[in-house]
């Protein structure tokens, strides 16, 4: 049960977007909880009306986190404007997030919570990789076996394919791609969710999942054969499912996440349902990385101590989703060895 004592580790994102506010919020909200973190940023972006203690190490976060919100120091180079972002000050953004995961893999911290980062303000900067995905997947040297899955309440989805335009995640689309993001997902299922016995459905690419073949062969060529070999393999599995009719309300209790076959086809039943509790998760990392579901948000940030119209509850779910899955990898490891 190490991680349940754990603080989690929460990344500064863009200083130009609403994480920084978010962050002195989340703490307010949560400074009487067991969810303790401490926030790996730039302290001139918090403002007055926040206590706040520079912390030189994770295990220093808890014994000040009801008082103050616990703080590991990272400088922005620029002045930060709020809702004009810098690629000056991409260098302490991406500080934020390797402190963060040196961290996690070092166990002195339970999880990473990142918030929200612009990828082309990075890009700008020479930045190679799309998101923090990708990214996380090089800072654990497990690039490769990186998978986004994105959870509320009443729905998971994972995907196959990450930032990459509609084109190439159709073209790349491969039987051996569908059964990868397949096992982790019912992996994370059972580790991280405690679902004994996952139950995944896979979704169809084409309208009406092909149509046997009229709108599309993808599900003859590659998904049917994929969710068979799934099945030999012991994982139960459907599919390929009609995407129009897989999320929704009769169709969701049948399965404990949905396989998804492009970013929009995932993204999209999640947000809508439930953008205020929807979760950004990594699968295929050695640690446990949650987001809130939303972008940097610059058309409503705020300067230091201001408070705006953003609303914290993704943040708030993804910081007790990631205390959750942490006390639950705990406890499935302690059973399983
Ligand atoms: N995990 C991450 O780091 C993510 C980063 N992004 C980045 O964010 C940037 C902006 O992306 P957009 O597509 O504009 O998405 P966005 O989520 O930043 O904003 C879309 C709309 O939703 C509103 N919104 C977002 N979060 C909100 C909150 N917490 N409370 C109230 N309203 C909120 C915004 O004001 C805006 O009108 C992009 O550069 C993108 O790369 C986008 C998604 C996730
Ligand atoms: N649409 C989700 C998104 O862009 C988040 O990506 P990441 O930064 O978490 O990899």
């Amino acid at each position: 049960m190490q991680n349940r004592l754990m603080p989690l580790a929460l990344t500064m994102g863009d200083p130009a977007g609403i994480g920084p506010e978010l962050a002195r919020r989340a703490w307010r909200a949560l400074q009487d909880s067991d969810r303790v973190f401490f926030w790996i940023g730039d302290p001139a972006l918090l403002g007055e009306d926040i206590p706040y203690r520079i912390i030189q190490h994770p295990a220093e976060a808890a014994a000040c986190f009801s008082e103050a919100m616990p703080v590991q120091r990272v400088t922005c180079p620029e002045p930060v404007r709020a809702g004009q972002p810098s690629s000056g000050n991409a260098s302490a953004v991406i500080e934020s997030i390797e402190q963060a995961v040196q961290h996690a893999l070092s166990g002195a911290a339970g999880a990473v919570v990142t918030n929200p980062i612009a990828k082309h303000v990075l890009a700008a900067a020479g930045f190679p990789h799309p998101g923090h995905t990708e990214f996380l997947a090089a800072l654990c040297g497990t690039s490769g076996q990186e998978v986004m899955m994105l959870a509320c309440p009443e729905l998971k989805v994972t995907l196959t394919s990450i930032h990459v335009s509609l084109k190439q995640a159709v073209e790349t689309l491969s039987a051996e791609r569908i059964m990868m993001v397949s096992r982790l997902t019912a992996s994370a299922l059972r580790r991280d969710f405690g679902i004994s016995e996952p139950r995944l459905a896979i979704a169809g690419l084409n309208p009406h999942a092909g149509e046997n073949g009229m709108m599309g062969d993808e599900e003859i060529r590659i998904i049917r054969p994929a969710v068979l070999a799934l099945q030999e393999e012991g994982i139960n599995a459907l599919g390929p499912m009609p995407p129009d009719t897989l999320f929704s309300a009769a169709a969701r209790p049948r399965y404990d996440a949905a396989i998804c076959l492009y970013h929009d086809q995932g993204l999209i039943p999640v947000k809508t349902l439930d953008m205020a509790g929807g979760v950004n998760i990594t699968l295929g990392l050695p640690i446990i990385r949650t987001s809130p579901d939303h972008g940097t948000a610059f058309d409503i940030a705020v300067g230091p101590g201001e408070t705006g119209e953003a609303d914290i509850s993704s943040l708030l779910s993804a910081l007790g989703m990631a205390h959750d899955m942490a006390c639950q990898r705990s406890a499935s490891d302690a059973v399983n060895g």
